[in-house]
């Protein structure tokens, strides 16, 4: 048999249909669902007379646009409340299992999915949600979904689909200490362009991604949208069967064993061959900070501010003034020269628990500067929870962060938590478009540790020089 790539096996276990030069029919393995993309879906299903064909294959969250701070009180907003309210009413209509605001599981649809065990290798998994390529971190084939997209899913399980092409990202050797999962796709978008992997799946290999735990490869597969692709993936390993390993949604023990030989067999074969492939080292990748409006207009904290006028073409330098007068930079200023007023800590990019810690090892024993403020919304409510275990909430209290309860947050600015017009802030998300945390706000795209230092120094630091505790004598 001709060697296949992951993408490739995953995807032929799932075609149910295709017709020469159509788009394939796709079995879905889980839908997750979310209360901002499905009010629609369910409207249509209603409309039709139609049923859900497989409640037991599509799940519930809410998150976009959930409070974070004083949950029993009533929520003002009234697309909010009338999404929260549809989400609630559909789900019991159609029986579907809902993880709701009161819920201990709740949170972010990309954060809960894994941490339940629902996200496996080898699934088809879609959501009315572009950052779906999360999930991608398993081996699983993961992409977000159009609301109509959502209705046709719901009603039959499958989806048309244009099988896209593959890149293969590889990066190599090992990242320097300080030097985070966050700055590996950062620096990968700024090399390749927020357009670069547009029609593709990213396949990321390298010795430095098999030494990632589960949840930095997440935050990997998490921004492969952001640099155009459909989908990211990484093949399953011992670090995913381990971290699978007894999860509530997992298979059970008993079938473990089983799963594992299956999920063993989704690699890339010796011979496989990408549509394109890029190679970067991780030794040479520092700490990333985006300076303007999309997500590959980044540069190492070492770096200043970019001149327009030294990009070779007429747009590219239009595009790259109008970034720079949106954020309120100039040319030439050193990354670590900028102030910020806000850092958010959250997003499903960075708001698990290893994100948490590696941010509260930065802060401990400090405290947020006086001009700042900071806040850490954890991914779930199980994410919280175990960082209160661990203590983390008061390393963060302590500093002068807000510790609040989960959701998308200031992510998109869907609940209360925005930034104010031309303020700055120093973000562990995925996005920083014009407005993205609320209108004029500026965004600067970091990793858990370096938004954990810009909270305490005022301003943008390199983290790799960040002094430890007992060393100043603070602990
Ligand atoms: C609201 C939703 C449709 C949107 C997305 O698809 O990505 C959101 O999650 C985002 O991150 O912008
Ligand atoms: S945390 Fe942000 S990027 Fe992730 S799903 Fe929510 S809004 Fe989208």
């Amino acid at each position: 048999m001709k060697p296949r790539t992951l993408f490739e096996k995953v995807w032929d276990r799932h075609v149910i249909e295709q017709e020469e030069g159509k788009p394939a029919t796709l079995y879905i393995d889980l839908h997750l669902v979310h209360e901002v993309t499905s009010p629609q879906a369910f409207a249509g299903l209603r409309l039709h007379g139609r049923s859900v064909r497989r409640p037991d294959l599509t799940t519930a969250t809410m998150d976009h646009n959930v409070p974070t701070i004083h949950r029993s009180q009533p929520i003002t907003d009234r697309t909010s409340v009338a999404q929260m309210d549809a989400l609630v009413k559909n789900c019991q209509e159609f029986g579907i299992q809902l993880y709701d605001l009161d819920s201990p599981e709740q949170g972010i649809v990309h954060v809960i999915g894994p941490e339940l065990g629902l996200t496996l290798p080898g699934k088809t998994i879609v959501c009315g949600d572009s950052h779906t390529s999360t999930h991608g971190a398993f081996g699983a084939l993961a992409f977000g979904i159009g609301t109509s997209e959502v209705e046709h899913v719901l009603a039959t399980q499958c989806l048309q689909q244009q099988k896209p092409k593959t890149m293969e990202v590889r990066i190599e050797g090992m990242l320097s200490p300080g030097v985070t999962a966050k700055d590996i796709i950062l620096a990968v978008i700024a090399k390749i362009g927020t357009a670069g992997a547009t029609g593709t799946v990213i396949e990321y290999t390298g010795k430095a991604i098999r030494q990632l735990s589960m949840e930095e490869r997440m935050t990997i597969c998490n921004m492969s949208i952001e640099a155009g692709a459909r989908a990211g993936m990484i093949a399953p390993d011992e670090t995913t069967f381990s971290y699978l390993r007894g999860r509530p949604k997992a298979p059970s023990e008993e079938l473990f064993s089983e799963a594992i030989a299956d999920w063993k067999q989704l690699v890339t074969d010796d011979g496989a061959i990408y549509d394109q492939q890029v190679i970067l080292n991780a030794s040479d990748i520092a700490p990333q900070v985006t300076w303007g409006t999309s997500p590959g207009m980044g540069t190492e904290v070492t770096n200043q501010v970019p001149f327009p006028e030294h990009y070779p073409t007429e747009s590219e330098q239009k595009s790259v003034r109008r970034a720079l007068d949106y954020m309120g930079l100039t040319p030439g200023t050193p990354i670590t020269d900028i102030q910020v007023d806000r850092v958010f800590i959250g997003s499903c990019t960075n708001s698990r628990l290893e994100d948490l810690r590696a941010a509260a090892q930065v802060v401990k024993n400090r405290q947020v500067s006086p001009h700042v403020k900071a806040m850490v919304v954890p991914g779930s409510q199980q994410v919280k929870r175990a960082a209160e275990k661990e203590g983390l909430h008061h390393i963060f209290l302590a500093a002068g962060f807000e510790w609040r309860d989960s959701g998308c947050s200031m992510c998109l600015a869907m609940n209360d938590d925005s930034l104010g017009d031309k303020e700055r802030c120093a973000s562990t998300s995925n996005r920083n478009f014009e407005g993205r945390q609320g209108r004029g706000g500026r965004t600067h795209l970091v990793s858990p540790m370096m938004a954990a230092a810009a909270a305490i120094k005022g301003h943008f630091v390199d983290v790799r020089q960040w002094e430890p505790t007992i060393e100043e004598g603070l602990g």
